[in-house]
């Protein structure tokens, strides 16, 4: 019912068009329960009594009748098209708009391609279910309950048949139904599948070619492809079973309706012109049955999908921007502040991926993160920009909790480039715009200047250049770059940069940097793997597997910690002599 209900909703402005749909199909399927009322009386009156102006009265009628069922059958299609695909467009809205508004935790729920699944082939099952099964949802009962009237007003005893049949039917259906359902559930989820190895495939199809590993991407697409297969053949094999019973049902009614029926006609309690209107209605109550099985069938299919759809509106994004009134509209200053924060990326995970870190970050200062691979460094600047919230403990931005910010304000103030860099379809023009849609183009070729861009952006075509669909016609040390200049023109209080140079030369890296600290009063968050990167920071903060081993300046750090001491040592030099001068110049040497 709730299914039901959201589908209604859903239709939003096309409810009219399925409303004139519905009212257009009930219609025509009364005249045409009509007609087998104008047989019997052209039989048994027209004929019986060769009164040739009767039969060509009702013949008129009739013709009359199927004239009105062809002009309304047109009609008929138009509506229904129109409020099914509108249907469709909704749903497709109301999804992406939904995915949008996740949180990057609702997302983990999800693989990528169960998600374009569910925007796409979801959304075609539930748009053909309501195209195919609006006509015979509505046709096949009212059909099913005016014949069974008009019969059993034609001969009591004789659609005493349909009782007999009818409950070996419907329980059959139900048989059907219920083995097909969970199997619909399957087919969708091997849809999923293809989906995941199709997009993966295209996505990494670099990695593909450079390990030479088509044969091998071949059979997996191939296991999958035939998982499909062979649950489409299980699925839509059962689900055909109801044509044989049906088939078979139609026949034992007709032939049981013959039988009595040529009893009766022989016992003079029956007429020939009855027993043939009768027989009409034999077929329509089957043809009736047979379209509510086969709408049965297509409801259930559209209702994993309908259920599918619904997973992906019901959730609620994670991370939300508290009421209006009491958010905060501005970021005051680029302070960050960690107050005994913990976290983990599930409530059910054992492990916490920090614990317990507490820190300070000055307005307007220079902080370095270094650690280990997977000591959480990326973790802990997502909960800055709330693109995780944290587990327990507080993060301050400004001095107020980043939650009480109103989300849209505190993202803008806090610009991230994150490790995984991606650019847009559409010229650096349009790409750079993503910082700042109103930048002039003296402003992005400002950005564009202290992000190191300028170096080749003649290179690729100016402004108007295209990176190619994700950045692939540009390099990995120029997407960074395109990226640094992209979040630059946000002019935000607090700018992060996750390992956002780690394929930026190092001369280059270095001037990059250099450029960023003449931007007065915005705060440097930066997470690097090379200690040159941030060696000439204000503060640098050590994380280890999860915890805030230790925070100082390169200096102190290089006197008192142990893991500086040996980071420093395997990328620079040894420990005791090195000044930061002395290791950026080291370090440039060695690019
Ligand atoms: N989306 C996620 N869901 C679950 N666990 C995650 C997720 N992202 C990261 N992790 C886990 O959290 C831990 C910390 O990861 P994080 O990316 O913060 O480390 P890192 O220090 O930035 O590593 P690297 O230097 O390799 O980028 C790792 O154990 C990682 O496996």
């Amino acid at each position: 019912m709730n299914n039901l209900r959201r589908m209604i909703h859903y239709l939003g402005i096309y409810k009219f068009d399925a409303v004139l749909g519905i009212l257009i199909v009930a219609i025509e399927t009364s005249i045409e329960l009509f007609i087998p009322v104008l047989m019997a009386r052209i039989i048994d009156e027209g004929i019986a009594h060769a009164d040739i102006p009767l039969i060509l009265h009702q013949g008129a009628l009739m013709l009359a009748c199927a004239v009105t069922s062809l002009a309304l059958g047109f009609f008929y299609a138009r509506f229904a098209s129109s409020a099914s695909v509108g249907l469709g467009a909704n749903l497709r809205q109301a999804e992406y708009e939904k995915i949008q508004r996740y949180a990057f935790g609702n997302l983990d729920h999800y693989q990528t391609s169960s998600l374009v699944t569910r925007m796409t082939t979801d959304i075609t099952v539930i748009q053909n279910a309501m195209a195919n099964g609006f006509r015979p949802c509505v046709r096949g009962p009212m059909m099913l309950i005016m014949s069974l009237v008009y019969a059993f007003s034609l001969n009591r005893d004789l659609a005493m048949v349909f009782v007999c049949i009818l409950p070996v039917l419907a329980v059959a259906l139900g048989v059907i139904t219920w083995r097909v359902s969970p199997l619909y559930q399957r087919l969708q989820t091997s849809m999923d599948h293809v989906n995941r190895v199709v997009q993966e495939n295209l996505t990494a199809v670099r990695a593909v070619k450079a390990y030479v590993r088509e044969p091998q991407q071949c059979d997996v697409f191939g296991s999958v492809n035939s998982e499909l297969a062979q649950g489409a053949t299980k699925t839509f094999g059962t689900a055909q079973f109801n044509l044989p019973v049906f088939q078979a049902a139609i026949y034992t009614a007709a032939t049981l309706v013959l039988w009595v029926g040529g009893q009766m006609i022989c016992a003079n309690t029956l007429t020939v012109g009855e027993l043939t209107g009768f027989m009409s209605y034999v077929l329509q109550v089957m043809n009736s049955l047979m379209m509510i099985s086969n709408v049965f069938l297509l409801l259930t299919r559209a209702l994993t999908s309908v259920e599918r759809v619904g997973e992906i509106l019901d959730e609620e994004p994670l991370i939300a921007s508290p009421a209006t009134a009491r958010a905060l509209t501005a970021v005051p200053d680029g302070s960050v502040s960690f107050r005994d924060v913990t976290f983990k990326y599930r409530a059910e995970a054992e492990e916490d991926v920090l614990e317990g870190i507490s820190f300070d970050i000055a307005s307007g200062s220079t902080v370095g993160i270094l650690g280990s691979t997977g000591a959480g460094k990326s973790s802990l600047v997502q909960l800055i920009a709330r693109l995780y919230d944290a587990t327990a403990g507080e993060v301050l931005v400004g001095g107020h909790d980043v939650r009480e910010y109103d989300l849209a304000v505190l993202r803008d103030a806090v610009g991230v480039v994150l490790q995984k860099n991606v650019l847009f379809t559409g010229t650096v023009r349009d790409n750079l715009r993503w910082g700042n849609a109103k930048a002039t183009d003296e402003e992005l070729l400002e950005a564009c200047r202290l992000a190191c861009v300028d170096e080749f952006l003649d290179r690729i075509g100016g402004l108007d250049g295209d990176p190619g669909q994700g950045g692939a016609g540009v390099s990995g040390g120029q997407k960074q770059r395109l990226c640094i200049a992209r979040a630059l023109l946000k002019r935000p209080r607090i700018l992060i940069f996750d390992d956002s140079t780690s394929a930026v030369d190092m001369a280059t890296e270095a001037k990059i940097r250099a450029n960023l600290a003449s931007i007065p009063g915005v705060t440097c968050i930066i997470i690097a793997q090379r200690i040159t990167s941030v060696m000439d920071a204000d503060e640098i903060i050590v994380l280890d597997d999860g915890h805030l081993h230790a925070r100082g300046t390169h200096a102190e750090l290089l006197e008192t910690d142990a893991i500086y001491q040996e980071i420093y040592a395997s990328q620079v030099g040894h420990a005791d002599k090195a000044t930061p001068d002395d290791s950026l110049r080291g370090g440039e040497a060695h690019a």
